[in-house]
């Protein structure tokens, strides 16, 4: 035992601190609050529906979007991060909807900021939603994702959600470059305080397929996966150069994704960077915890407050989570 050990059993014991609330509330190291969390929403230009495999989740028209983010704002989370339905007619190759200026997303990001202009609004700049072929990018003949092709309509996305209010722009693609032509972008468009929040350690999980389905990109991406620009979840030194160049490109924030696999990569990444950090819990974990919770196996406000609770001891900012407006719902002082 080393000598600046602070003493051992009988004058150390652990069970101590542990055996009153008031000392466990005065000895708790890090605490999930509302202020934590960031809600992912999904708004469709068709009807809306439920998602299959994400219990509570629904694809909102954008009348239905607005009831939501009523009980967002009034639940006092701070941020909403918009995921577009777009109808498959409108879908192309080079997703060229991506960029309307008065598409889905840019009317919803309006919408939202005439009625609640304190809310965060945060957009997805990605290709997926819009791509006939349902990759994140657009494609050469071999069905290889083109980096610098993709970046110029990410680019025209960028510009149009900024134009449209949005007060952080979030990459999902994992082009290489992104961020710098983004920020170069929005600072010639004169969006200087526009921020930032990169998808920079995205890794090629399994667990977003409830998500494609919510988005209508599964059937489009068919047998194809993402492996040729999504990080291979074997690693860890890898996400932290992704991590790197994006701070150098110009992120405000970063984000790893998915959430509980990766708590180490957010545990590195906070360490090694000391930038606002968020984790994104998939769709995947939330069908993962709804599942059991539905079949009466976990305790729902129990499970899921540990689950989020795990983000912030990890190192993390803040979470992007399905569940945002339950946990701001049991996190909310009594009155
Ligand atoms: N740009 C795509 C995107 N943006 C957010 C998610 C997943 C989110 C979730 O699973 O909840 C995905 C899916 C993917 O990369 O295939
Ligand atoms: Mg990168």
């Amino acid at each position: 035992m080393p000598d600046n050990y602070p003493g051992h059993y009988p004058a150390t014991r652990m069970r101590r601190a542990r055996a009153r609330d008031f000392s466990r509330r005065l000895t708790r190291e890090t605490q999930l609050t509302v202020d934590d969390l960031i809600y992912p929403v999904f708004v469709t230009e068709g009807e809306a529906v439920d998602v299959a495999a994400m219990p509570g989740v629904r694809r909102h028209t954008l009348d239905g979007l607005l009831r939501e983010i009523t009980d967002v704002a009034a639940l006092g989370i701070p941020a909403v991060v918009l995921f577009p339905v777009i109808d498959p007619s409108k879908k192309t190759p080079d997703a060229a909807e991506a960029a309307n200026p008065d598409g889905l997303v840019p009317q919803a990001i309006r919408a939202i900021k005439r009625e609640f202009p304190e809310l965060g609004v945060m957009t997805d700049v990605a290709l997926d939603p819009y791509t006939s072929h349902g990759q994140d990018g657009v494609v050469d003949d071999d069905g290889y994702v083109l980096n610098d092709a993709t970046i110029d309509i990410l680019v025209r996305q960028t510009r149009a959600h900024a134009a449209a209010g949005a007060d952080i722009v979030s990459p999902s693609d994992m082009m290489d470059g992104r961020i710098q032509a983004m920020r170069a972008a929005l600072e010639a468009d004169g969006h200087v305080n526009t921020v930032i929040m990169s998808y920079a350690a995205k890794f090629a999980s399994s667990l977003y397929n409830p998500f494609r389905e919510a988005v209508g990109s599964a059937a489009n991406l068919g047998r194809a996966d993402k492996r040729t620009y999504q990080v291979d979840p074997a690693n860890t030194d890898e996400a932290l150069r992704e991590v790197a160049l994006d701070l150098k490109e110009g992120a405000d924030m970063v984000m790893v994704k998915p959430g509980m696999p990766y708590l180490d990569i957010i545990h590195r990444v906070k360490e090694t960077f000391g930038v606002p950090t968020f984790a994104y819990h998939v769709s995947g974990e939330y069908a993962m915890l709804k599942a059991a919770i539905d079949n009466g196996w976990l305790d729902e406000r129990a499970a899921v407050l540990e689950c989020l609770g795990s983000f912030k001891r990890a190192g993390c900012d803040g979470v992007l989570t399905y569940f945002a407006k339950d946990a701001a719902r049991w996190l909310a002082p009594a009155d």
